[in-house]
């Protein structure tokens, strides 16, 4: 019998080089950093990673309806390779991204009428999906959508789930580990403000996963 693989954990929308670093002691798998000009978590137009941040730690680059030519030229020298394509992005571009060395993140929205058969022509050119809730924003909307509805999911490909995950929820979204869930993705719900990240929240949510998973 094969143990089951414990569920990643990615805080996103990160951007102040000291908040990048105490958050980093707590070792998450994955930091997302906002390439979005009308976020109030956007990174700025030339952005550099602290140095001291452990490489064990992937990082990855949130955008939102950009060519690859830009996702490009703006990923170049920051040392990302992994992209999260939050927007309308087709399957071509993914492919064309995945051919430029990138890992992709597919980002679907999703609400009460979403149907998974729109995801199935990007099984083959993506790496992973995430599910985040259908809002008012492209991403950072601070809700949950209904997870019961990914009872309706293939689950071919591995996904990140998100919108609006906390301390309080945590617990639950962990029920969804025998879906092909892979990783949790906190944002909103661990920050003072946007995009300063509170540490408190994310001890708490690293201890609940320790715990449970
Ligand atoms: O956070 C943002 O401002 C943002 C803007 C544009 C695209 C994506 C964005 N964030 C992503 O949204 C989800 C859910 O965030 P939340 O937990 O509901 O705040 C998350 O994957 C962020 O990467």
């Amino acid at each position: 019998m094969t143990a089951k693989a414990k569920i990643k954990l990615k805080v996103c929308g990160m951007r102040l080089a000291d908040n990048i670093i105490d958050v980093s002691t707590f070792m998450p798998d994955y930091m997302g950093f906002i390439f979005f000009e009308d976020s109030p978590r956007f990174v700025g137009e030339k952005f550099l990673l602290p140095e001291e941040l452990p490489a064990t730690i992937e990082r990855v680059g949130v955008f939102v309806n950009k060519s690859t030519e830009r996702i490009m030229n703006l990923l170049n020298g920051t040392g990302i390779t992994t992209v999260q394509l939050h927007g309308s992005e087709t399957v071509e571009q993914c492919l064309e991204l995945r051919q430029n060395g990138l890992e992709i993140i597919k980002t679907f929205s999703i609400d009460d009428d979403f149907n998974f058969e729109d995801t199935k022509p990007y099984v083959d050119a993506v790496d992973f999906f995430l599910f985040d809730t259908k809002g008012k924003y492209y991403g950072g909307n601070a809700k949950t959508f209904n997870w019961n509805i990914l009872t309706r999911y293939h689950q071919q490909v591995p996904f990140f789930l998100s919108g609006g995950l906390n301390e309080d929820n945590i617990k639950d979204a962990l029920l969804l580990k025998d879906m092909n869930l892979y990783a949790l993705d906190v944002n909103s719900g661990v920050e003072h403000q946007a995009g300063l990240k509170d540490l408190n929240k994310i001890r708490a949510i690293i201890n609940i996963l320790k715990t449970n998973s």
